[in-house]
């Protein structure tokens, strides 16, 4: 079993530096997803790890061996992506066996292979096709069989289900992260939905603009964010934001009333913090300082949309019955406790521990 390390990689695409100095580590047999807004540089890294994509600086390791001038051919490593490149005049079959190539399997074992890939894919009835005749779903599943037909001791997959229809892919994904586990694969997953890498990750690295964020076990990262970018970006329902001002060791909280600054952050007297307060983490109390302007019940519970005092509405989630809860138009009020509030450097946006 082979893990994955990163050391200081930089990439620049002339004088253009997209890539800062990046430090990761992959434990073996580890399910890591990288995760991060549009152009956070997921999938140059991911090519660069697979060998795809030139590094400009820095060291990347697969297990103990420094793979940093390797061609993508001898790292032991699979990448398969959306744009992966799929043989027109093949069929199915053809193509997946094409991730066979590289190893040395026996012609039968190779056919009880690609067979049971593309069971698993739910590619069985179009196994003889020539996928240029196949739509863009079958397509993406043929390039993701080819990618893991091989059982790579790594294997690198950016947004291998991105057009599967929403119930496939919530299915397929969570069979193939747990098959990939069974055979103690280092996966590293890219995707730009961070719910998806909550439920799959053993780590997630959160990426932003060509930096690590932070990365750690999904439960660290949504309980003990360092960044209000980390906080906002791993929080479903969104995070209620406030700028608080802090003044002799009080924080006035818009609409909200007044709380106790930490002893430890009293330097931070006279300045202002942004406070996050997750929406689990209200509740509603007998007042009238908000108005209900909105209320959605959903999976959890009922979200309800307050505005009252602050600049911005905030958002509540209860357990609690619909029909026990205020309709829109009625006023609460809103409780909250102290110890739930993330304050960061609005500026930085650093967590103020
Ligand atoms: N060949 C290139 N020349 C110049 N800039 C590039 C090149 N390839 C990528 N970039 C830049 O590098 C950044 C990261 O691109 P990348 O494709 O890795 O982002 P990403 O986070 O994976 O997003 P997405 O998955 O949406 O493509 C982007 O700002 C992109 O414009």
């Amino acid at each position: 079993m082979s893990g994955v390390s990163l050391r200081k990689v930089v990439k620049r695409y002339g004088a253009l530096q997209v890539i800062h100095d990046i430090d990761i580590d992959v434990a073996a047999g580890e399910v890591c997803v990288f995760v991060g807004p549009q152009g956070c540089c997921k999938s140059t890294l991911m090519r660069m790890i697979a060998g795809l994509e030139k590094t400009s600086g820095g060291v990347i390791c697969i297990g103990a061996q420094d793979v940093t001038a390797l061609d993508a051919a001898q790292r032991g490593v699979v990448m398969a992506y959306p744009t992966d490149e799929l043989v027109p005049h093949l069929t199915v079959a053809e193509n997946i066996a094409l991730g066979l190539k590289a190893v040395d399997v026996r012609a039968g074992d190779a056919a009880g292979c690609v067979a049971d890939t593309a069971r698993f894919l739910k590619l069985d009835d179009c196994l003889h096709m020539k996928v240029r005749k196949l739509p863009e779903d079958q397509r993406q599943r043929t390039a993701l069989g080819r990618a893991i037909v091989r059982r790579a001791p790594v294997l690198l997959l950016d947004e291998p289900l991105s057009v599967q229809d929403a119930r496939l892919r919530a299915a397929l994904r969570e069979a193939l992260v747990q098959r990939l586990r069974d055979t103690g694969t280092t996966l590293i997953y890219g995707t730009h939905d961070p719910a998806e890498a909550m439920r799959l990750a053993d780590r997630i690295v959160v990426l932003r603009a060509g930096r690590v964020e932070q990365a750690g076990a999904p439960q660290d990262l949504c309980h003990d964010p360092d960044t209000l970018f980390v906080a906002e970006f791993l929080a479903s329902p969104a995070l209620n934001v406030l700028t608080a001002r802090a003044d002799d060791g009080m924080l006035t909280l818009p609409g909200l009333g007044t709380a106790p600054l930490p002893r430890h952050l009293f330097a931070h007297n006279g300045t202002t913090v942004a406070v996050g307060l997750r929406p689990q983490h209200l509740a509603l109390v007998p007042g009238d300082s908000h108005r209900v302007t909105g209320r959605d019940v959903v999976g959890d519970g009922t979200h309800l949309t307050l505005t009252g005092g602050g600049e911005r509405a905030l958002t509540v989630v209860t357990a609690q019955s619909a029909t026990a809860l205020p309709q829109v138009g009625a006023r609460t009020g809103i409780r909250f406790r102290y110890q739930d509030m993330l304050l960061f450097d609005p500026v930085s946006s650093r967590r103020l521990r």
